[in-house]
C-alpha cells in the first residue's frame, strides 16, 4: 500500500548540525567535479567530440562537468530508440512504472544534500534554494507516481442494460522534454517522469546551463530500472536538437519549459504536419512571467515588505514566479518602499558554494548583460532606490535592485528581466492595482496583500493569473498543494503538480461494448 503523499520537508539550515551536513556535502561534490557525462541513447553511453562545459556562474573558472553533445544524427538515433521502446513500456502495468519513480525519490531522499550541492555548483543556487529544488525534484516523483496508480483503471462513467462503457487513458508515444536551466533539477526531473510515467517514452535535451545535474538524474533512474530506449538524453544546442527534436514526424508530445521565444516558436513548429507524420502532436508549454506584488492600504506592512523581497530576489529573481513588479496603494507606497529598501540592503550577495548567502550570481555572461542593460532602462524610466550594480570579474554577481515610480506601461514594467530587480509603481486605489497588476501579457503568478476581505474576494475574479496567492510571496508553489501554470502568454496552463497533469500526457479512450 502506498503512503498517502506529503511534500519533502525543506532543510532548517539554521540548525547547526544541517548546516554541517551540507558543508560536508558541498565539500565531497567540489572533490567530484569535472567529471565527464555522455549522452545515453539505446541504454548506451554515446561520447561526442564535441562538449559542453559546464561551469559554476558564482566561479567560471571552476568547472563542474563535461557532457557530451548531440548533433541531429544522435537525435535522430534517440527518437528511434524512443519510438522502438514505446512499444513495450506502454504495456508495462502502470503501478510497475509508477514504482520506478518511487525508487527514483527514495535513492535521491538518501543523498539529498549531494544533489543539492550539485545545483549550488552548477546554477549558483544559495542553499534553500538548491534544497527546495531538490525536494520538489523528490515531490513530483512522489506526486505523479500516486497519480498514475489512481488513474490507472481510468474515470467512471456510465453503463446501461446490454451495454458496458468505460473510459480510460492510453499512452501517447515519443515525448521530447525540453527543461529549462533554473529550477533545474525540480522542472527538468518533473517534466521527463510525467511522460514515462504515463507509458510515454522519452527524449531529453537538458538546457545547456544545466546538463550535469541532469546527467545525474538520468543515471538515478537508470538505476532505478527504467529498461533500455525508455529514456534517451540528447544535451546540445536548442536550435539544432531542439528544432530537429520538435519537428520530428515520430514526435508525439513535446514538454516544453522556457522562454515565452522560443516556446510560441515550438507552438507553432510542432503545428506544421510532417512528411509520414498521421497524428497531431501535443505541446505543453509553461513560459515566462512578469508577476506583480499588488499591496493594498489596509495591509500588514511588514508582510507586505517581506513578500515583495521573497518574491523579488528569491533566487536572485531567477524564476518565472519572480515577482519582479510591486504595485502598491499610494497611501502606504512610500512606508513600503522604504521597508524594502532597508531590507534588501541587508541581504548578503556571494558564491554560496563557499558560504550561506541569500543571493547567487545570475546563471552566465548573457543574463548578466542583459540585466545590466535592464539597469540603464530602469534609470531612464524610473528612480533606483537601491542596487543596481553588477561584478562579472569572477562570476556573474548583480545587487537586488529597487527601482520606483516607474510607468505600468514602461518597458521595465512590461518585460521579463529574470534578474534580482523589483520596480515599483503607485495605484490610486485598489481597483487600479489591480488593473496595473493585469496589464501584461503575461499571467503567471501574482499576490495581494490585503487585510480586506471585500478587495481579496474582487482579485479572486479579476486578478487574472494561473497562481494566485494572499499575503504571502508569489513563488515557491508546492507539488501537490498549489500546482502550478500560468495564463496568457505564460503558457498553457498544464498544472505541473496538480491532478489534471499526467492527463495532458494521455490520450483518453471510450471502449462501449454491446452484450
Ligand atoms: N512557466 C514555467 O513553469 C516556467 C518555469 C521555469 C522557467 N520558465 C521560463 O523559462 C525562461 C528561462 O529559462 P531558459 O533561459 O532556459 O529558457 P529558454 O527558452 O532559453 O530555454 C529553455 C529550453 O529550450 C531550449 N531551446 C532553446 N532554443 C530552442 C529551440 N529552438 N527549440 C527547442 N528548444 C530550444 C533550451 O536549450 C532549454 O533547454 C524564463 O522565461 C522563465 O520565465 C517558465
Ligand atoms: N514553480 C516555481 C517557479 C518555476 C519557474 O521558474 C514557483 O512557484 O516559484
Amino acid at each position: 500500500m502506498v503512503q498517502p503523499y506529503k511534500h519533502e520537508p525543506f532543510t532548517d539550515f539554521t540548525i547547526e548540525e544541517n548546516k554541517k551536513a551540507f558543508e560536508e556535502a558541498l565539500k565531497q561534490v567540489k572533490e567530484e567535479l569535472g567529471q565527464q557525462h555522455d549522452l545515453l541513447i539505446d541504454g548506451e553511453r554515446v561520447r561526442t567530440d564535441d562538449q559542453i562545459t559546464s561551469t559554476n556562474p558564482a566561479n567560471t573558472k571552476q568547472v563542474v562537468g563535461t557532457v557530451s553533445k548531440a548533433n541531429a544524427d544522435l537525435a535522430e538515433k534517440a527518437v528511434q530508440s524512443a519510438a522502438t521502446a514505446f512499444e513495450d513500456w506502454r504495456k508495462w502495468d502502470p503501478r510497475a512504472r509508477a514504482e520506478i519513480l518511487f525508487r527514483a525519490a527514495s535513492k535521491i531522499r538518501r543523498r539529498k544534500h549531494e544533489f543539492s550541492a550539485y545545483l549550488v555548483y552548477e546554477v549558483g543556487k544559495p542553499w534553500k534554494e538548491a534544497d527546495a529544488d531538490t525536494a520538489e525534484a523528490i515531490d513530483f516523483l512522489e506526486y505523479y507516481g500516486r497519480q498514475m496508480i489512481e488513474l490507472k483503471e481510468g474515470k467512471p462513467v456510465e453503463s446501461r442494460p446490454g451495454e458496458e462503457n468505460r473510459y480510460i487513458y492510453t499512452s501517447t508515444g515519443v515525448a521530447v522534454v525540453i527543461p529549462p536551466w533554473n529550477l533545474a533539477f525540480a522542472i527538468m526531473a518533473g517534466t521527463t517522469v510525467a511522460p514515462l510515467v504515463t507509458g510515454s517514452t522519452v527524449v531529453m535535451k537538458p538546457a545547456s546551463n544545466s546538463p550535469v545535474i541532469a546527467a545525474k538524474f538520468v543515471e538515478v533512474l537508470e538505476e532505478s530500472g527504467l529498461p533500455k530506449g525508455v529514456l534517451n538524453f540528447v544535451p546540445g544546442s536548442g536550435g539544432e536538437v531542439g528544432d530537429y527534436l520538435v519537428d520530428h514526424p515520430k514526435t508525439a508530445l513535446i514538454s516544453f519549459t522556457g522562454s515565452r521565444d522560443v516556446g510560441t516558436r515550438i507552438i507553432k513548429r510542432a503545428a506544421e504536419i510532417q512528411a509520414g507524420q498521421n497524428h497531431l502532436k501535443q505541446v505543453i508549454a509553461e513560459m515566462g512571467g512578469k508577476d506583480t506584488v499588488v499591496v493594498d492600504k489596509e495591509a500588514d506592512l511588514e508582510t507586505a515588505a517581506e513578500a515583495i523581497i521573497v518574491s523579488a530576489f528569491g533566487f536572485s529573481g531567477q524564476k518565472c514566479s519572480s515577482g519582479s513588479r510591486a504595485v502598491v496603494h499610494e497611501d502606504v507606497y512610500d512606508q513600503v518602499l522604504e521597508m524594502v529598501k532597508e531590507r534588501t540592503e541587508k541581504l548578503t550577495v556571494g558564491n554560496a558554494s563557499e558560504e550561506n548567502v541569500y543571493m547567487g550570481p545570475v546563471v552566465d555572461q548573457s543574463a548578466f548583460d542583459k540585466i545590466m542593460g535592464y539597469m540603464d532602462v530602469g534609470k531612464e524610466e524610473g528612480r533606483l532606490v537601491t542596487g543596481g550594480k553588477g561584478d562579472d570579474s569572477k562570476g556573474y554577481f548583480i545587487e537586488p535592485t529597487v527601482f520606483a515610480d516607474l510607468d505600468p506601461n514602461s518597458r521595465m514594467q512590461q518585460e521579463e528581466i529574470f534578474g534580482p530587480v523589483v520596480c515599483f509603481t503607485k495605484a490610486k486605489s485598489f481597483d487600479e492595482a489591480i488593473d496595473i497588476a493585469n496589464n501584461t501579457e503575461y499571467g503567471l503568478t501574482g499576490a495581494v496583500i490585503s487585510d480586506n476581505r471585500d478587495h481579496l474576494e474582487k482579485a479572486k475574479y479579476d486578478f487574472h493569473v494561473g497562481n494566485l496567492y494572499f499575503n504571502r510571496n508569489c513563488t515557491g508553489a508546492i507539488v501537490g498543494y498549489q500546482p502550478f501554470g500560468g495564463f496568457k502568454m505564460s503558457g498553457t496552463d498544464s498544472k505541473a503538480g496538480g491532478p489534471d497533469y499526467l492527463a495532458l500526457h494521455m490520450q483518453a479512450k471510450t471502449i462501449s461494448e454491446k452484450y
